[in-house]
């Protein structure tokens, strides 16, 4: 039966829309993107389909995709579930011993397989690994520093088992990448004494784009991007601009360790990186490979 008008109308759009992705797809063939996964982007079954798919077709057409989750509403639930109450310090979460085994559990276990059959169900192969796995997060205990704003002295916070990345074993990645597996990364980490640590996923999403020298690092979250005193979008920011936005708390919050793992990831190897809005279906596609690419981005200066 000879098509419709209609449905050869449709197949010419898609056809355009391939060809159009071309340019794009010759920059990034072969380039390792770290793509951060929030815990509020998963709540929508329909946005995480979507996350699937495009991280399942940026592996298809050559790129090479590493995921690093997070999961912080997630924690949230279960720690409530168990009525244990935790606190936040500038975005990340004191942890003290009786909530170490229960982060650990809820983020390398539920969370990180689910993040694995997301990618799975879209026809690639994921395999959902901790950051202790082949000791590729080698931590250490975060020390935090304040100035008290009146006296100007500065103390250190004590936020018990947060840890962050000392050193990056990345021959698990290459391992899995190399054998067309998609690595799912846990944001736990491991002390030399063998302790675990909780690390915020902003920073071990950095700290992996980093070691892997990565193209981009892509920090899907719920906001647009970085947002000014206006509550409007800023496009890019400079290494300055983000300093400065944090002192005056323009930036607060979670956005804190976002902007500066940003920085961070830029200082150490990856080529840029961008905080985008996970609640736009495909973000990631719009993003490698369009000019519409939403969210705000941080480059090496
Ligand atoms: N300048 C800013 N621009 C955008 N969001 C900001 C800013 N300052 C603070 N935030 C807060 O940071 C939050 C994102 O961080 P977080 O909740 O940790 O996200 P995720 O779970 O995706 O890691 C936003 O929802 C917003 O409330
Ligand atoms: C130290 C610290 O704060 N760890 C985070 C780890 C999970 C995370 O970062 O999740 P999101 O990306 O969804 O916020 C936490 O305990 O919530």
């Amino acid at each position: 039966m000879p098509m419709s008008e209609d449905a050869l109308k449709t197949a010419r759009e898609q056809a355009a829309v391939l060809a159009s992705a071309l340019p794009f797809l010759r920059r990034y063939a072969g380039d390792t993107i770290v793509v951060k996964y929030g815990g509020h982007a998963m709540g929508d079954p329909a946005l995480s389909e979507a996350f699937g798919h495009d991280i399942a077709l940026l592996k298809l057409i050559g790129v090479n995709p590493v995921v690093v989750h997070g999961g912080g509403p997630q924690i949230n639930a279960m720690l409530q579930r168990l009525d244990i109450k935790s606190t936040f310090i500038d975005g990340l979460r004191i942890t003290d011993a009786a909530m170490i085994d229960v982060i650990e559990m809820v983020l390398s276990g539920s969370v990180n397989k689910q993040v694995a059959e997301l990618i799975n169900r879209a026809g690639a192969l994921a395999i959902g690994i901790s950051g202790k796995d082949g000791g590729m997060i080698q931590a250490r205990k975060l020390a935090r520093t304040v100035r008290d704003p009146d006296s100007h002295i500065e103390r250190v916070l004590d936020l018990g088992f947060v840890g962050e990345p000392e050193r990056i074993d990345t021959r698990v990645l290459y391992a899995l990448s190399g054998s067309g597996v998609i690595p799912v990364i846990a944001p736990v980490g491991v002390g030399l004494d063998g302790q675990t640590y909780n690390i915020n996923a902003d920073t071990a999403a950095g700290a992996i784009a980093g070691a892997l020298n990565a193209t981009r690092l892509l920090m899907l979250t719920d906001v647009p991007g970085v947002l000014d005193e206006n509550k409007q979008l800023i496009p890019e920011l400079s290494a300055d601009d983000a300093r400065r936005g944090i002192a005056r708390g323009m930036i607060s919050g979670g956005m804190i360790p976002k902007v500066e793992t940003c920085l961070a990831a830029v200082q150490a190897g990856a080529r840029a990186a961008v905080i985008l809005d996970g609640r736009v279906p495909h973000a990631c596609l719009l993003e490698l490979f369009t000019t519409a690419g939403p969210g705000t981005l941080i480059r090496a200066s």
